[in-house]
């Protein structure tokens, strides 16, 4: 499976949302979504599922199905499955009732959902209605009827809202078990979480893709230490910075330490220990990092 976003644009009004988005993904990976409110994740998964038109572009799955005809459309939707909404569950009916019902309209069969309860320890409480469940006991029975409908592409926005730290967990260990024979984009605001299953993030801003994270092992490694903007300054007044060097946030410094050998990496260790006692770390830029280089 592969999907291909081709000069996708979107506009509301005057204000262009998504502005001829090129895109390609296939099976296996995990693609986070980042980008503040109201820049046009939601837009970008309505645009995939053929909820909203867009004015102009194309969505491309496996290289020969778009959404040209109602006969098309059903074979695409067979293999899709957007995050459900709270508010779009039956508050009379049970988690047990709903699981069924994406079982049986996507996978054809209702098989898995006894393990998927178990996985997800929704045993306690998904025979009861939907009406007596928490915010947090909704959310995971969203992703289970995910897991329920068991679609090769997945659609998941906002899918970790209102869960606790011990159920954010469970159920970005769930998305690494999912997405080998899966597509699955997330579209999230819980930048650190992104880091620890996504392969890739892109990041959303005046409706094009300013950046893509790749999550490969010859990431390049920098230098990180925290200071303010008047330390950068006085910084930038004694020494010269290394080539490639960035000050993000007005917080934080990054050097790139690929390409230059341990002395030298190690003179720089010595001198940003000078006159600064804040942490400093060696490693990849993550998600965090990125957004707020290009957000704040
Ligand atoms: N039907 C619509 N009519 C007019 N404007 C719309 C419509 N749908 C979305 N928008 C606008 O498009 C922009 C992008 O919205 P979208 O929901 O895609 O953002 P988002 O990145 O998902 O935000 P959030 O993080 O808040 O979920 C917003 O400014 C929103 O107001």
């Amino acid at each position: 499976m592969m999907l291909t976003l081709t000069n996708v644009k979107i506009s509301y009004g005057d204000r262009v949302i998504l502005d001829d988005l090129d895109f390609t993904a296939k099976i296996g990976e995990i693609i986070g979504v980042a980008a503040p409110n109201g820049t046009g994740k939601t837009t970008m998964f309505n645009v995939i599922a053929n909820f909203v038109r867009p004015d102009s572009g194309k969505v491309l799955f496996d290289g020969k199905y778009t959404y040209k005809n109602e006969k098309e459309e059903l074979i695409i939707h067979k293999k899709l499955a957007t995050f459900p909404e709270q508010k779009d569950l039956f508050e009379e009916l049970s988690g047990i009732d709903h699981l069924k019902l994406y079982a049986n309209m996507w996978n054809g069969s209702t098989k898995n959902v006894t393990a998927i309860i178990e996985r997800l320890q929704m045993g306690h409480y998904v025979k009861r209605k939907v009406r007596t469940y928490s915010l947090g006991m909704r959310q995971r029975l969203c992703f289970a009827m995910m897991m329920a409908a068991d679609t090769p592409v997945m659609l998941m926005d906002e899918v970790m809202n209102g869960l606790d730290v011990d159920n954010v967990a469970l159920i970005s260990e769930c998305l690494l078990e999912m997405k080998r024979d899966k597509l699955i984009f997330v579209a999230s605001h819980l930048l650190e979480n992104l880091d620890l299953y996504a392969d890739r993030v892109i990041f959303l801003k005046a409706g094009k893709i300013v950046h893509e994270l790749r999550f490969t092992n010859d990431n390049e490694t920098y230098l990180k230490l925290e200071m303010n903007l008047d330390e950068y300054e006085k910084l930038c007044k004694d020494v010269t910075l290394p080539e490639g060097h960035i000050f993000i946030a007005e917080r934080l410094l990054c050097l790139p330490f690929a390409g230059i050998n341990i002395a030298e990496q190690t003179k720089w260790i010595e001198r940003m220990l000078i006159d600064n006692d804040s942490e400093m770390k060696i490693g990849p830029l993550g998600t965090v990092e990125y957004y707020e280089k290009y957000y704040a």
